[in-house]
This record gives structure tokens, C-alpha cells and sequence, in this order.
């Protein structure tokens, strides 16, 4: 299996289950990931969504990149890029709080996951940037619609998109990209993120997302989502993206 779906408290946790790849993301996990928030709106009892990575090498390196390079025109690319920027929509507006537990390296589309959580708990020795534009594309699964709507900067926003590296935890935090940080077991930093909040009775926590889900939705989130899916696509047709992802999948050959 390369995903795993399980209880964990008065939450759920998704891992995201293939180390031996940094818990790349293929179809296989995005429909994995798609049922399992189907699963987590339906469930009236859940308290928090979580979403992880197996291994403490990555959190998540993005786009499968040994399945995508396939992709070679814009028509190819836009299907998948769609496909997980709407995941990535609904998970941000499940109806409970959302927590991505950065337990390794977030690249690419995997920062692209983290960002559309509300909250980010990150292991301080890991680096996290949307760095599709070393391989001369933009984000693609929305990570730049939800930035730019969640940060209150957006010359740091910009400047994190544009840099396109990895950024150490603590510019991180600096940043207001991750909501903390943490050393030791992931496990137990999630536990003492959501220890206080569950003095609280869940329905107050539906009600606060709910005012954060009229803002995404009055923030035009899904439309401008749409548009960013097209702008990569049209981006993922050019040589010099095919180049830069051959010479990824080439450099130990
Ligand atoms: C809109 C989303 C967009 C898209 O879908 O195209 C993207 O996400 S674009 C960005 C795609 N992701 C990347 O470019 C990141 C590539 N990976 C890395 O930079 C590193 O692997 C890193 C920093 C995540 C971890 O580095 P580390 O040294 O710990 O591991 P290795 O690089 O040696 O990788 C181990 C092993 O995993 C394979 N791998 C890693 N990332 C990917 C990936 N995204 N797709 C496919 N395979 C990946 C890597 O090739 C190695 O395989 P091996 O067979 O052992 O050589």
C-alpha cells in the first residue's frame, strides 16, 4: 500500500506511504488521499484531519516525477495537475481543522500539501520550498493561490515562490508558513498542538472553519485555483521543464 488511513484519537491521520520514493505522489496516493477526505467529511465524530509522510527523510517530494515526465503537452499535464488541485481544495475546506505534520522535507507539490492545511507542524532540522521552478514551472495543485491567501505578507509569499529553494524550519516560522516547530516524535508534538484545543467542544472548531471556509470561498480560492492549474499546465509543455526533469531522473544513472 502506499498510503496509510487511520484513527488517532478524535482525529485521522493520512500517511503518505512510499519512503523509497520521499512519499512522491501518484494517482495511486491522490486517489488514495481523495477518498480518505470523502471518508473524513462524512464523519461527523472526527475532531482533526492529518496529513504525514512515512520516513523522516521527506514529508513529501511532490509529483511523482518518474510517472509524470510522461506527460509531455499541456492537454497531457492539466488532467493530473486538476485532479490534485482539487484534492488539495477540498482537504483545505474539510469542515474540521487540518493539520499537515512536516516529519521530512516538503518539495515541490508536497509543499504544495502542506500550505493547503490551516495548520503546519514542522521537525526543525527539515527544509520545505515550492522549487517547481527550478524545474521552469510554477506550482501546480494550488500551493500559490493558498500562500498568497493565507500569508500576511505577500512580498515573503513571492519571494518563497520566486526563490523557489528549500528553506530551513526556523526562516520558516519566520516566514508564518509553519504554525511551530518541533523536535523529537512527531506523535507527540501532534499531541501537544491539539491538547488545548480539545478543552473545547468540537462544534466551536467547526464553526471557526466554517468562517475560514467562507473567506476561502469569498477569496475566489476555487476559480483562482483553476487558473493556476492552467498557467502550470501551459509552463509543463515546455522543453526546458522536460530538461530539467530528465536531468533529476538521470543523475545517479
Ligand atoms: C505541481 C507539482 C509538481 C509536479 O507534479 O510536477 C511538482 O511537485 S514539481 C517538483 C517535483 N519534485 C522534485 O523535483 C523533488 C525531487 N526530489 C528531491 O529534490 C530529493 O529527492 C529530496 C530533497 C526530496 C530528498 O533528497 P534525498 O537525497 O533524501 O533523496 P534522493 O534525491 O536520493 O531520492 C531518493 C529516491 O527517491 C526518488 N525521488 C525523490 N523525489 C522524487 C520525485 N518527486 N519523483 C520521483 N522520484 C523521486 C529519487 O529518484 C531516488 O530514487 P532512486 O531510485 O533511489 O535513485
Amino acid at each position: 500500500m502506499v498510503y496509510r488511513f487511520e484513527k488517532w484519537g478524535s482525529g485521522a491521520v493520512f500517511t503518505i506511504d512510499r519512503p523509497e520514493k520521499r512519499n512522491a505522489i501518484n494517482d495511486e496516493v491522490m486517489d488514495a488521499l481523495s477518498d480518505a477526505i470523502k471518508a473524513a467529511g462524512d464523519d461527523e465524530s472526527l475532531r482533526y484531519f492529518v496529513i504525514t509522510g512515512e520516513g523522516r527523510s521527506a514529508f513529501c517530494s511532490g509529483g511523482d516525477l518518474s510517472e509524470f515526465h510522461k506527460l509531455r503537452t499541456e492537454e497531457d499535464a492539466a488532467p493530473m495537475l486538476g485532479k490534485m488541485a482539487d484534492i488539495l481544495l477540498r482537504l483545505a475546506l474539510l469542515p474540521v481543522p487540518v493539520i499537515a505534520l512536516v516529519d521530512g522535507h516538503a518539495v515541490g507539490g508536497g509543499c504544495e500539501i502542506a500550505t493547503a492545511c490551516d495548520f503546519r507542524i514542522v521537525r526543525e532540522d527539515v527544509r520545505c520550498g515550492f522549487i517547481q521552478g527550478t524545474l521552469a514551472i510554477t506550482t501546480g495543485w494550488g500551493g500559490a493561490t493558498h500562500l498568497l491567501h493565507k500569508t500576511g505578507r505577500q512580498d515573503t509569499a513571492l519571494r518563497m515562490l520566486m526563490e523557489a529553494t528549500p528553506k530551513r524550519a526556523p526562516e520558516l516560522l519566520e516566514a508564518g508558513w509553519a504554525t511551530e516547530l518541533y523536535t523529537g516524535d512527531k506523535f507527540a508534538a501532534l499531541s501537544r498542538f491539539t491538547e488545548p484545543m480539545e478543552r473545547v467542544h468540537p462544534s466551536v472548531h467547526r464553526a471557526y472553519k466554517q468562517a475560514a471556509v467562507r473567506r476561502y470561498i469569498a477569496g475566489g480560492l476555487p476559480e483562482r485555483v483553476r487558473e493556476e492549474v492552467s498557467a502550470c499546465a501551459k509552463l509543463w509543455a515546455a522543453d526546458v521543464h522536460h530538461e530539467a526533469v530528465d536531468r533529476f531522473l538521470n543523475k545517479k544513472k
